[in-house]
This record gives structure tokens, C-alpha cells and sequence, in this order.
């Protein structure tokens, strides 16, 4: 509660208008020193009038312990010149809080506690006085302007002169009333006028003195010329009355002491019934643009220009918003500088996903909040509809400078975002969770990290917005995901193809072992048997794949599983190719073949066994027979056509163009010799490969021929019959020697039983035959060596002439092409 005997400091004061009616420029510097300057809406101000020399300066002081000059009683000239300004200096005492249990507190110090005023005080020159004259243009003009910015006017009157309707203080009044129109024609502010009688003797009671001003008042008003535009317009419309009055200070100073502190507490207890600061006559400016407000109104004052309050807080408010818009968007760019080199740290040191990027967002979020909080802090005391306006203009300046941050921030999450979908991918891969699960997940993790960072930064209100960039998002993870998937088919079908290819190549090499006019037949059926099982197998839908659609089980599109079929088939089809023209139906592999069946037919009989030649035997048109017969098959081996005349193709499901797409994506690098690349599949061997693998063949038989020949010859000779008489006559004394030993006449029985048990059981024909066969193998091999070295003008043995020589002494086997095969594979391995 405001106690004026506890006054104990001065205040600082300001002049607010010197006596030349000049508008001082350091009042935000006396409101930052009395420390109002952030107050807001928080303070009140207080004017005094009245006559020159009438106590004003000494009322405010004692009301609130300003230190207004007070005239010197000796000299009686005026002190106060201009209107001054001071901060009301309270050290107000607080009521007793009654304690928890209902008492109040013990010591008065316990519960006192200072609290600042928030009362700014006029000191507004007085009227009448000698030194101006008949000026009345700053009586006029200092009224207007206490007017406009004060809440209560305090009309100091000295108590013989209320009733004199002539005298100096009803001219005052009038002058108020007249300004009072101009400025409230809106009615939407009012103002208090406090009537302070002084020297008030207590004869005339103050209900007296108040309805006779309150008399005068209303005809000083009603003779008041009136704007046209107002209808009727009352007094109390405009003005709030109150009265007081004190009494003598100098004869009667405790009267006037107590009388002050009363009528203090009417300034300082919102509580009192007479409370004079109610909020209508708040002029609603803010502290911190009350200078501007202040000094405007002074200046339309000065030029004498139409003054009217609602348009002066409009520009105020325009005024202040700008200069707080400022100010807001200062701190901004210096938070805005920050935020850069936050973001050009993070974007040098962040090579991978670093959480700590994730800041970005929230200091986006932060520089934009912070600088729009100054200015709804400050600005928002100002005119609500210049305010938002002027919010919106600053917001849409920040936005538009963050908005290019926020979308490079967005830029970069983009691509961390993709750079964590494949970190994700081959994370969960690694983990076993299988491909579908694994590139699910990761797209369902990588969605979310993107959009709850770029919610992050987003701001409240929505206004950077990223549905762009996560439709971007969304499509590059799609072309991933296709990316993915087709690979992970193409693996599939890679391992598949690992798996068919040596069970393709064993049954074709089956199938070759005995060629016949349906060998392509069956080898085209073994091929599409062994591809559509294949094809089952990798499946993993439960439908069939009869439509030739299957589902690889990596969630790929039906467009994709039917692109991998269509992969699957040509792979197939290459490998097949290759089995056969780089394998089973290579020249040599060729007349090998024709070879074996030669041999089949001409060095051995039905039974398999090998054949020995007598002279009386029809050896050429065996040799014949076996040749023709073994040259039927090369026509099999040159050309792939199934019995009904048609030639081999890829396959039903593969369509022409992909045939031809085939032949430009074949890898023919191991057999390039061949020049198959530029026939048809059909085509196998070319007429010249046909001829040499002819002339070859036909070269190996008639050389087997000649030797078949010639062991005949040999196997005719005769020994002599004298040659056996010396054998006996020579041998004799040795049979006899053995004869009479008797280990060799045990090894002579035996020899004989054995040789008994042979003849009973007829088996000398077969002993002979293999003992002539081993010898005839042992024959030719000496007689090709010498052959090769006499006859064979080339000076390096032919690889079909090793082959044959290799297959001779083996008994047939396929060791050769058990070997190609090997090698082929290690080949494609590699
Ligand atoms: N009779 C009487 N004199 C007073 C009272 N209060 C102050 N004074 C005297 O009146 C004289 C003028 O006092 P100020 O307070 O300077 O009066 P003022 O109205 O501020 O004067 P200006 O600023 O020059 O217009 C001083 O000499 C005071 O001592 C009062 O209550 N009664």
C-alpha cells in the first residue's frame, strides 16, 4: 500500500516539453533509467493542472515522492516550465498475509516487501501565468497533450476559488473540454479528472464543494460549441469525476500530511473503491512506444493539425511493429549465421548417417521460433490488427530465407535416408530375415526416419512442408526395390541355372551315345523337361506355373517374374547351345563318334568282342558296312532337326524378337572358331567342318582297314615240318631230363589236367582269341608309331589321330570328352 511517510529516495526526472515547446529525444533513455522500459502495458500515467503557483509540484512530490521544484516561497515566481516527467517513487507496504493458522505475522518486517511503482508522473507548467501573458497557445496545447496521455488529470484548485465561475480555473476547464472533444470523438477512452482542493478548512463540507463544481462543470460544458457530428453529447460520456481535498500544509502540515497518504492509496490500492486507475482510461500504448506515441502526438499538437487518439495508436503500433520486426529479425540472422555454419559442419564431417544431423531439424525449428517470440513478446501489446499483420510480413521474411535451408536440409535427409535403406537392406540380408522381409522392413524404417526428421523441422504450424521430397523418396526406393528384386531373380536363376546345366549336359551326352533320326527329339524334350522343372521348383507360389507365370518369391511385379522367366529360358537355352555346340558337337567330339561306331561294327562282333581275322573272312565288305553305317551319323551331328523335319528353336515361350535378342547376347568366346555365331542354332556344322570330319574318319578306317589287312597275312605263315624233326632230335636229351625228374613230371601232369580241363570245357577257341588279340594290340600300336613317323608328312601327330590312338588303348572309354567337359565348366567358372 502506497505510504507517502515512507518516502526515502527522488526520482529521476525528465523534461519532457521544454519551454520553447520542444519535444524531448531522450525519454526512452529516462524510461530505460527508471527502469519502466520493459513495463509493457504495466504503467500508468498521471497529470497535474492548475493555476501557476498553487502547489502542484508540492502535491505530486508528496503524493509520490518525486522531486519536482517546488517555488521558493521568497521569490513567488513560476518553477515549473514545460511539462516534466518523473517516476512515482513508492515503497509500498504491503498488507498483512494472515498466517496458516489465522494470526497475523509477529514482525511488520517479516511480511513488508518493496515494490517498484509503475506511475509516471507530469509536472505540467502552470496556467496563467505572468511570464507567458496572454499565451495561451501552450495552456492550450499542454492540455491537449496531457490529455491524450494521461489516464488522470488532477486539477489542483485552491478551495475560495471553486464556485467563481469568471475565474482563471474555469477558463482551464473549458479549455479541456473543448481538446477532450476533438480527441475522444470515439468515445472509446475516457479520463479521469481529479479535483484536489487545497486549503481546504473544513467549513464547507467537500459534497459541497464538489456539486458546485460538478454545477459549474456542466454549464462550462453545455456552453461548449459541440462538433457537428456528435449527437448530444453528455459530460460524463467523456470525463469520470472524483473530489477531494486537503488541508493547509504549512498551518495545518499533519492534517496535510495524513490527507496525502489517503489520496496516495488511491493511486496505488487497486483494491480502494476509489481507485483512480481503471483500465478505460488506459491509453493502451506501450511502454517502449510511448515515446514514439508521445512525441507524435506532441508534433500534430505543434502543427496544430486534427488530433484524434484511435489513428495515433494505429501509427504507434505501426511504428513500434516495425522497429520490434527489426529487431526479431536481427536476432534472427544472427541465429540464421549460426544455424549455417552448424549445417556446413554437420555437411563436411556427417559422410554417414550421424543422429546428430537429426539437430538440424530442431535448429530450423528453434531459429525460426526465437526470433518470432521477441516479437509477439513485444509487439503484441500493439494494435491487434497492425500486429498480425506485421507478424505475417516478418514470418513470410523468415520463411522465405529458412525455407531454402529447410528444403537443402531436406535434400540431405533424402540421401541419407536412401544411404540407410541399403545400409538397412544388407543388415537385415545379413541377419538371415530372408528378401522380402528384409527389403520390407527396410523401406518401412527408412520412411519413418525421413518423415519423422522432417516433421522435426518443420515448425508447428505446417509451413515447410516435404511432400515432394517423400514422393521422391518413395519412387528412388522403388527403383531400388526393382533394382533389388531383379538382381535377387537373376541370382535365383544363376543357381538354378548351376544346378540344370550339368544334369542338361549328362542326359545329352546319354542321348549322343546312340544317335538315330529322333536323337534331336529327345534331346529337345530332355531340355524342356529339365527347364520346366527347374521352372517348378523355383516357384514360390502355390498356383502352377502352367501359364508360364511364376512367382520368384522377392515380391517383384508379375511384369518382373514374367521378364524372369523369359531370363530363365534364355539362359537355359545358352547353356543348351553351348552343351551342344561347344561340347557333344564339336568337330572333333564328331568324328570321334563316327569313330567309336566304326569301331563298334568293324574290330568287334555281336557280342563285344574283339574280332580276329582269318583269311577266309570278307574283310572289306565288313569294313564297308561299318563305314557307311558309322558315316550316317554325321548328318545328326551337322544339323539339329527334330523327326517330323523341323528345326529346333528356343522354345514356344520365347518370342521372335527375343530369339534375335538372343543371338546378340550370346557369349560364344569359347567357341568363336566355329563362326556359329552367324547360323542359326539349327545349323551345327558347316559344310567344310562336315567335309574335314569325312575325309578324317574316312582316312582313320582305311587305315584300320590295312592293319586289319595285314595281321591276316601274317597269321597265314606256316612253320617247316624239318624245323620240328631238329626241335626233337636237339631237344632230346632235354625231354628226356625232364621226364625223369620228378618236378617236372608233376608240372607236365598238370599242365596236362589243365590243359584236359580247357578241352572239355572248349574254351581253347576263346584263349587263342585273346592271346591274338593282346598280340594285334600290340602290333598296332608299334605299326602307328612307325607309321606316324614314315608315312605322315606332318611332323605332329593330328589330335584325332591321338584321340584315337588314346580311345584304342583304352578300350573306347570317353575320357576325351569326359575332360572337354571339365574344362568347359572350369572355363565358365572362371
Ligand atoms: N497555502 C498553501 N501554500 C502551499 C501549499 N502547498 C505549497 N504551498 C506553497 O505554494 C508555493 C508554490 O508551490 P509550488 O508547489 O511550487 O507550486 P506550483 O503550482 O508547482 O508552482 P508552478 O510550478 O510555478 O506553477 C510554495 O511556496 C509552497 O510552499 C498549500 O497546501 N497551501
Amino acid at each position: 500500500m502506497f505510504s507517502p511517510s515512507s518516502l526515502d529516495s527522488h526520482s529521476d526526472i525528465v523534461q519532457l516539453i521544454d519551454e520553447s515547446k520542444n519535444f524531448s529525444t531522450s525519454i526512452n533513455d529516462f524510461l530505460h533509467k527508471v527502469k519502466l522500459n520493459g513495463a509493457g502495458l504495466d504503467y500508468h500515467i498521471v497529470s497535474v493542472f492548475g493555476s501557476q503557483s498553487t502547489g502542484k509540484s508540492t502535491l505530486l512530490n508528496a503524493l509520490f515522492n518525486t522531486d519536482f521544484d517546488v517555488m521558493s516561497e521568497i521569490k513567488r515566481q513560476q518553477t515549473t516550465k514545460g511539462i516534466w516527467m518523473a517516476r512515482a517513487q513508492t515503497s509500498s507496504r504491503l498488507l498483512k498475509q494472515p498466517s496458516p493458522d489465522g494470526e497475523e505475522a509477529s514482525s511488520e518486517e517479516d511480511t513488508t516487501t518493496d515494490q517498484e511503482s509503475k506511475i509516471l508522473v507530469m509536472d505540467v507548467e502552470g496556467t496563467d501565468g505572468r511570464e507567458r501573458g496572454d499565451d495561451q497557445d501552450f495552456e492550450r496545447k499542454s492540455a491537449l497533450f496531457a490529455l491524450a496521455t494521461s489516464e488522470v488529470i488532477i486539477i489542483n484548485i485552491w478551495e475560495h476559488q471553486v464556485g467563481l465561475y469568471q475565474g482563471a480555473n474555469m477558463a482551464l476547464l473549458k479549455t479541456v473540454f473543448e481538446v477532450n472533444l476533438s480527441l475522444f470523438k470515439d468515445h472509446q477512452s475516457k479520463s479521469l479528472i481529479l479535483f484536489v482542493i487545497r486549503d481546504h478548512i473544513g467549513v464547507t463540507p467537500l459534497s459541497n464543494l464538489s456539486n458546485t463544481l460538478t454545477a459549474d462543470l456542466n454549464r462550462i460544458w453545455e456552453s461548449l460549441s459541440k462538433p457537428a457530428d456528435m449527437v448530444d453529447p453528455k459530460l460524463d460520456e467523456f470525463f469520470d469525476l472524483q473530489f477531494t481535498a486537503l488541508p493547509h500544509k504549512i498551518l495545518q502540515p499533519e492534517q496535510f500530511s495524513s490527507g496525502t497518504s489517503n489520496l496516495g492509496t488511491r493511486f496505488t490500492d487497486p483494491d480502494n473503491s476509489e481507485y483512480v486507475f481503471k483500465k478505460k482510461y488506459h491509453r493502451n500504448v506501450p511502454i517502449d512506444g510511448w515515446s514514439f506515441y508521445a512525441g507524435n502526438v506532441w508534433q500534430q499538437i505543434e502543427l496544430n493539425k486534427d488530433l484524434d487518439l484511435p489513428t495515433q495508436q494505429i501509427l504507434v503500433a505501426r511504428f513500434r511493429c516495425d522497429e520490434i520486426a527489426n529487431q526479431s529479425w536481427d536476432l534472427f540472422e544472427q541465429e540464421l549465421l549460426e544455424l549455417k555454419k552448424h549445417i556446413d559442419a554437420k555437411l563436411q564431417s556427417d559422410k554417414e548417417i550421424d543422429e546428430n544431423f537429426l539437430t538440424v531439424g530442431n535448429l530450423i525449428k528453434h531459429t525460426r521460433s526465437s526470433a518470432m517470440l521477441v516479437f509477439d513478446e513485444f509487439a503484441s501489446k500493439y494494435a491487434k490488427a497492425v500486429y498480425e499483420t506485421k507478424r505475417k510480413e516478418l514470418l513470410s521474411r523468415i520463411d522465405s530465407e529458412l525455407i531454402n535451408i529447410y528444403k537443402n536440409h531436406l535434400t540431405k535427409l533424402l540421401k541419407l535416408s536412401l544411404v540407410r535403406f541399403e545400409t538397412k537392406f544388407a543388415e537385415n540380408l545379413s541377419k538371415n530375415l530372408g528378401f522380402l522381409v528384409s527389403i520390407d522392413s527396410s523401406e518401412l524404417t527408412t520412411k519413418e526416419f525421413f518423415l519423422s526428421n522432417a516433421n522435426n523441422a518443420s515448425a508447428d504450424d505446417g509451413v515447410f512442408v516435404f511432400d515432394d521430397e517423400f514422393t521422391t523418396l518413395d519412387e528412388e526406393i522403388n527403383k531400388i526395390k526393382a533394382i533389388r528384386r531383379n538382381n535377387e531373380i537373376s541370382k535365383i536363376i544363376s543357381r538354378a541355372m548351376k544346378k540344370i546345366k550339368p544334369v542338361l549336359s549328362e542326359k545329352i551326352k546319354d542321348v549322343f551315345k546312340n544317335p538315330n533320326e529322333d536323337t534331336w527329339d529327345r534331346i529337345y524334350d530332355e531340355f524342356n523337361s529339365i527347364s520346366q522343372m527347374a521352372l517348378s521348383r523355383m516357384n514360390s507360389s502355390t498356383i502352377t506355373c502352367d501359364t508360364g507365370v511364376i512367382d520368384f518369391g522377392v515380391g517383384a511385379y508379375v511384369e518382373d517374374n514374367q521378364k524372369g522367366v523369359l531370363e530363365f529360358k534364355k539362359q537355359a537355352w545358352i547353356n543348351f547351345e553351348k552343351i551342344i555346340k561347344g561340347d557333344v558337337c564339336r568337330p572333333e567330339n564328331v568324328l570321334n563318334r563316327l569313330l567309336e561306331r566304326f569301331d563298334e561294327l568293324f574290330r568287334f562282333d555281336e557280342n563285344g568282342a574283339p574280332i580276329v581275322w582269318k583269311p577266309s573272312d570278307n574283310i572289306e565288305a565288313v569294313y564297308l558296312k561299318a563305314k557307311n553305317n558309322a558315316l550316317l551319323l554325321l548328318p545328326i551331328f551337322c544339323e539339329a532337326k527334330l523327326k517330323d523335319g523341323t528345326r529346333i528353336t528356343p522354345g514356344v515361350s520365347i518370342a521372335e524378337e527375343e530369339e534375335d535378342n538372343l543371338k546378340n547376347e550370346r557369349d560364344f568366346n569359347d567357341f568363336d572358331l566355329f563362326e556359329i555365331e552367324k547360323r542359326p542354332f539349327s545349323a551345327i556344322l558347316t559344310d567344310k567342318q562336315k567335309e574335314e570330319i569325312s575325309n578324317k574318319f574316312k582316312k582313320q578306317c582305311d587305315l584300320l582297314y590295312i592293319e586289319s589287312k595285314r595281321s591276316t597275312i601274317q597269321s597265314i605263315t606256316q612253320i617247316p615240318i624239318y624245323v620240328y624233326a631238329l626241335i626233337i632230335i636237339l631237344g632230346w636229351n632235354e625231354f628226356m631230363a625232364i621226364l625223369r625228374n620228378p618236378v617236372y613230371t608233376l608240372f607236365l601232369l598238370l599242365a596236362g589236367g589243365g590243359a584236359y580241363i580247357i578241352h572239355s570245357l572248349k574254351l581253347w577257341s576263346v584263349i587263342i582269341n585273346v592271346t591274338d588279340a593282346m598280340f594285334l594290340r600290340v602290333k598296332d600300336m608299334a605299326v602307328e608309331k612307325l607309321q606316324d613317323m614314315a608315312v605322315n608328312s606332318d611332323t605332329k601327330k593330328s589330335p584325332i589321330r591321338q584321340q584315337v590312338s588314346v580311345r584304342a588303348s583304352s578300350g573306347g572309354s570317353d575320357h576325351y570328352s569326359d575332360n572337354i567337359e571339365l574344362d568347359d565348366f572350369n572355363e565358365q567358372e572362371n
